[in-house]
């Protein structure tokens, strides 16, 4: 199983890609994480020190590397891994890759204060501010998450439901 889980932020990549990895027994790496080991710093100051650029360049080299070291894995990228530097083609191309797709009042609902702690979403004054923001940044990435061959709805993002989705995709496709 090599299975990449791809969505905005708070859309539940971590969460389901761990639950995913202990159902079919395979190493579970979080990219977020994986820059954070390499770098010695968090994501938050990785973009604050260097700029987003350089975070960017970082989190490809760090899927290469990852995608190098581990035959078998469940992954779950950062929000805007698919859309810079091919990554997304790396993705279709070596791996099953999975779109969770969650409406942006549900994101809004998960991140709640948390978001204080992404610089995507920082520094921003209100609920009504960050919804917009992530209608913004979805409305530029769908064109690059919808190319996953495998979407799940909110509604239908148990790890119950991406299994028989899954199932399914291997015996049809
Ligand atoms: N299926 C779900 N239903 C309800 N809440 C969920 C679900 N999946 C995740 N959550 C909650 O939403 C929040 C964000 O989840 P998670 O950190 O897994 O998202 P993510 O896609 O990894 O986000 P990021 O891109 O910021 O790393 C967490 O508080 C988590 O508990
Ligand atoms: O949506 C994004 O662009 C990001 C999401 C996080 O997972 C981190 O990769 C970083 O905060 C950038
Ligand atoms: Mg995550």
């Amino acid at each position: 199983m090599r299975l990449y889980l791809i969505g905005m932020p708070g859309a539940g990549k971590t969460t389901l890609g761990r639950a995913l990895a202990t159902f079919y027994g395979v190493p579970f790496i979080d990219l977020d994480e994986e820059i954070v080991r390499r770098e010695g710093r968090s994501v938050a100051a990785i973009f604050s020190k260097e700029g987003e650029a350089y975070f960017r360049e970082r989190e490809a080299a760090a899927l290469h590397a990852v995608l190098a070291q581990y035959p078998k894995l469940v992954l779950a990228t950062g929000g805007g891994t698919p859309c810079f530097h091919q990554n997304l083609d790396l993705l279709l191309a070596t791996g099953l890759t999975l779109y969770l797709a969650v409406p942006v009042e549900e994101l809004v609902r998960r991140l709640g204060r948390a978001a204080a702690a992404r610089p995507l979403l920082a520094s921003l004054p209100d609920q009504q501010a960050l919804e917009t923001r992530l209608r913004e940044t979805l409305a530029a990435r769908e064109r690059f998450y919808t190319r996953a061959p495998l979407q799940c709805a909110a509604a239908g993002c148990s790890v119950e439901n991406i299994q028989r989705l899954i199932l399914h995709y291997q015996t049809t496709a």
